[in-house]
C-alpha cells in the first residue's frame, strides 16, 4: 500500500527519472487470465522507468497544450476504468458527479465522444450527457453527426437517421445481431451454475465476466465459452479486464470508430486535428494505433502499472483523468475567451 501511494505520489509529481524507489512491483490486480494472451505486461518493470517513455499527461500538460495551440482538439474517452473505477458489479460502474461535470465542461469546448465496449444505451445511461457522441459495442454502434461517409472501396456506408432525424446511427455489424442474441442466450444457460460468472449483452458483442469467479472455476468457464463459440466461426474471443469478450470477426474496432467520428465531424482529412484519446483497456490500443499512424494527437493510457502500449502519455487512474479533463476545459476556456464549441469549430454540440 505504501509503495502504491508512493508510486502515485511520484507519478502525480512527475518524478519520472529521479525516483527514489526502484524495485516496485506493479500494484495491478491483473492476474494472468485477466490479460489478453498477446498482451505483454512486465511484472518486474518499474513504473518510474516505464514513465520515461509514457510520461504523465498531467506533468506534460503545458507542453502538450503548447503544441495544440491553434489546432482542433477532439476528445475521445473510454468508459470503464477511465471515467469510472473498475468495480465488481458491472451494473454499478457509476461515474462520479465530478467526472460528469468535467466531461460536460470539456464537451462545451471540444467535440467529445465516448467509445465503449458497453452497449450504446447502457453507456449513455451511465454518462447521462447530451452534448457528446456515443459509440457502443467497441465502436460497432455509433451515433454521429449526419454526414455521409465513404468506405475505403468508395461505397457509402449504411447509416440511418435517428428518431429526431438529427444524428445518424452507424452499425457495421448489423447482420450479426440474431447470432449475437443466440450466443448470449446460450452463454447465460451454460454459465448459470458457475458462481460469480455473469453474461452482459452489449448489443453487438457479449461480455462474460469472471471478476467474481473462484480461481478453480475459471478453467470450466473458459471451456464452456469456447465450446459454444466453436459453433460460431464468424465470432472471435478476446480478453479484457477479468472479462471475456465475444464479438463478430469484422475489421472494425475502436480505431475505426475514432476515424469514422472524425470523418463525420468533417475533420478526417484536416492536418491540424489533434485527437486526444484516453483509455485503459486492450481494445483502446486500436485507437492509440490510429492516432500514432496519423502522426498527430495524444493517445493517453490509464494505468497504475507498466504495460505494453502504443500510448504516448499516461494517467494513473480515473481520478487523474478527472484532473486532466478539468485542466483541458480550463485551458480552452481561458484561451478562447469562453467561446463555445460551435463558435470554436462550427460544429453543433
Ligand atoms: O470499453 P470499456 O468502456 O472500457 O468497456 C470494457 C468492458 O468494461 C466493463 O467491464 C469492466 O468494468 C467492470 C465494471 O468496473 C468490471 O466489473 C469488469 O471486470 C471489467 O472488465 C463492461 O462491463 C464490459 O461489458 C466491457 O466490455
Amino acid at each position: 500500500m505504501f509503495k502504491r501511494n508512493l508510486a502515485k505520489f511520484n507519478h502525480a509529481m512527475g518524478f519520472q527519472r529521479s525516483c527514489c524507489w526502484q524495485k516496485v512491483r506493479p500494484d495491478s490486480d491483473l492476474s494472468t487470465k485477466e490479460r489478453a494472451p498477446n498482451e505483454i505486461v512486465s511484472e518486474d518493470a518499474n513504473y518510474s522507468s516505464w514513465m520515461v517513455d509514457h510520461p504523465s499527461a498531467l506533468t506534460s500538460f503545458d507542453h502538450m497544450m503548447k503544441d495544440a495551440k491553434g489546432k482542433k482538439i477532439v476528445v475521445f474517452l473510454d468508459y470503464d476504468g477511465t471515467l469510472s473505477p473498475i468495480v465488481n458489479n458491472p451494473d454499478r460502474a457509476f461515474m462520479s458527479d465530478e467526472m460528469r461535470a468535467a466531461v460536460k465542461e470539456v464537451a462545451k469546448y471540444f467535440p467529445t465522444a465516448i467509445i465503449s465496449g458497453r452497449s450504446r444505451d447502457k453507456v449513455k445511461g451511465f454518462v447521462q450527457l447530451n452534448n457528446i457522441y456515443y459509440a457502443g459495442s467497441h465502436g460497432m454502434d455509433i451515433m454521429a453527426p449526419p454526414r455521409p461517409v465513404r468506405s475505403s472501396d468508395g461505397n457509402y456506408l449504411t447509416v440511418s437517421l435517428d428518431r429526431k432525424g438529427n444524428d445518424v446511427v452507424f452499425q457495421p455489424a448489423q447482420k450479426f445481431l440474431p447470432a449475437i442474441q443466440k450466443i448470449s442466450k446460450e452463454l447465460e444457460e451454460a454459465i448459470m451454475k458457475i458462481p460469480g460468472a455473469r453474461v452482459e449483452n452489449n448489443r453487438f458483442c457479449v461480455s462474460v465476466h469472471f471478476r467474481q469467479v473462484r480461481e478453480e472455476d475459471y478453467r470450466t468457464l473458459e471451456e464452456k465459452v469456447k465450446s459454444i463459440l466453436k459453433h460460431y466461426p464468424d465470432f472471435r474471443l478476446d480478453w479484457g479486464k477479468k472479462v471475456m469478450e465475444i464479438r463478430p470477426s469484422i475489421e472494425w474496432d475502436k480505431g475505426n470508430a475514432l476515424e469514422y467520428l472524425l470523418d463525420t465531424l468533417g475533420l478526417g482529412n484536416c492536418t491540424d486535428v489533434l485527437p486526444v484519446y484516453i483509455g485503459d483497456d486492450r481494445t483502446d490500443e486500436d485507437a492509440f494505433k490510429v492516432i500514432q499512424k496519423r502522426g498527430q494527437g495524444y493517445p493517453i493510457v490509464v494505468t497504475s502499472s507498466p504495460k505494453d502500449t502504443k500510448a504516448s502519455y499516461s494517467l494513473y487512474d480515473p481520478l487523474e483523468v478527472l484532473t486532466f479533463l478539468s485542466r483541458l476545459a480550463r485551458w480552452r476556456k481561458s484561451s478562447s475567451s469562453s467561446r463555445s464549441i460551435s463558435q470554436v469549430w462550427g460544429v453543433s454540440s
